[in-house]
């Protein structure tokens, strides 16, 4: 029986979403301007990369066609010249959220047809209730930040008061999430999830996506470093998703990096944590060499946007996808007859662009294995999960 694998390149957006003006987005391409960005020697880092963009295997499955399809251009580096050795396309998102679990959820068939919840950008940003209630029920002398932030600032802004005082730094962006940073050995790991825990109960009813404990640990406002104990609370997907269809058909579901916290760990099979791209393709190696026939793997590959994105570090970026192509064909000589592998993206993360939120743009979905012919202009990411059932030979179909 033929197995799945769904790869799911965290922000790695290839631009030209139809709707991306409504976000403020119009123009963002998160590919298209990394190749630009090192086409033009911008992104130069001695040590770590030089030189125009090199992603010869992902060019070859059709990733530079998949840009074309989007913005009607081929970024620099990115032609290939030959037939594409897979299928390849565009998506653009239904879901109205260019957060993480819109775009993992509807991938695997499941849209997010309600509005998520969000905090204001405004200071305070959080609810005056919701913060008292939270210091009351998780026995807290206070709390800090409570605005918008990228994560790695603010725990340089605030880590040391946060240390002095025992007050949590609380935090949020333009995804529906409350995010907690705190030091792991001065506030304690299992106290933060512990205080996750309140918070994920108490803004349940404000339809909020996911409450996320951000450790980190450090002396000095130079010196904090956010540790892989990071946790994400969500809430479950609001209907059947392909990881429901594949479980209730028996079949052997892995669930490689965040997935399983994605899918608040409903149908999520074998879950492998792993911290960091290398680590995580390591664990979606060793799920292919162990995966049952019929099987579905599903994984998260993070450091795109948490480490890069958000960062708007663009050369970072750029040295992350071309390691990352340069393992794949590690996965390609594990493959059996008949597998199908699908490399996606959930929204985008320009490095390039301004703040250091996500960016609305269309994703490439590139085939390689079972099927070659060109996919198109997909209207949902939920083609990804009919693409997977279907060639699992699983009789469940997404409402697309
Ligand atoms: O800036 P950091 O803490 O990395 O946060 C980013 O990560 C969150 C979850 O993906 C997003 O909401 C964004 O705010
Ligand atoms: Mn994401
Ligand atoms: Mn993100």
């Amino acid at each position: 029986m033929p197995r799945a694998f769904v790869l799911v390149l965290d922000s790695v957006g290839i631009g030209g979403a139809p709707d991306a003006a409504r976000y403020g987005d119009a123009g963002a391409d998160t590919v298209g301007h990394i190749a630009e960005a090192c086409a033009r020697g911008a992104a130069d880092r001695p040590g770590l990369r030089t030189g125009p963009l090199a992603l010869p295997n992902l060019a070859r499955l059709g990733l530079g066609e998949a840009c074309r399809l989007a913005t009607g251009r081929v970024p620099p580096g990115l032609a290939d010249g030959g037939t594409p050795a897979g299928g390849f396309g565009c998506a653009a998102e239904t879901s109205r959220g260019k957060d993480t679990p819109s775009g993992h959820w509807e991938i695997a068939g499941c849209p997010v047809t309600f509005d998520w919840g969000y905090f204001p950008k405004t200071m305070p940003s959080f609810p005056p209730d919701l913060v008292a209630a939270l210091c009351r029920e998780a026995d807290l002398p206070g709390i800090l930040g409570d605005c918008h932030a990228s994560g790695t600032e603010i725990i340089a802004a605030l880590g040391e008061e946060h240390v002095r005082t025992g007050r949590p730094i609380c935090y949020t962006s333009a995804d529906s999430v409350f995010q907690i940073a705190a030091h792991e050995e001065a506030f304690g790991l299992d106290r933060l999830y512990a205080v996750c825990r309140v918070a994920r109960r108490l803004v349940d009813p404000l339809t909020v996506g996911r409450v996320i404990a951000r450790p980190f640990t450090g002396a000095t406002r130079d010196g904090f470093v956010r540790t892989g104990n990071r946790k994400d609370l969500a809430v479950p997907p609001p209907a059947a998703t392909m990881l429901d269809a594949a479980e209730a058909a028996g079949r052997d579901v892995i669930t490689v990096g965040k997935i399983g916290d994605i899918f608040a760990h409903r149908s999520t099979g074998r879950e492998w944590p792993a911290s960091g791209n290398a680590a995580l393709l390591d664990r979606t190696l060793d799920g292919a060499d162990a995966l049952a026939d019929g099987g579905l793997l599903f994984a998260n590959f993070i450091d795109f946007d948490s480490l890069y994105g958000h960062r708007r570090d663009v050369a970072g970026y750029a040295a992350a996808l071309e390691a990352f192509d340069r393992r794949l064909p590690e996965l390609f000589a594990r493959l059996r007859t008949g597998d199908l592998v699908v490399i996606t993206a959930d929204h985008g993360c320009d490095p390039t662009w301004p703040g250091t939120d996500h960016t609305r743009e269309q994703v490439p979905v590139l085939t390689y294995g079972a099927g070659t012919a060109p996919l198109g202009r997909m209207p949902s990411y939920a083609a990804i999960a009919a693409m997977v059932t279907r060639h699992l030979a699983i009789g469940w179909r997404p409402a697309i």
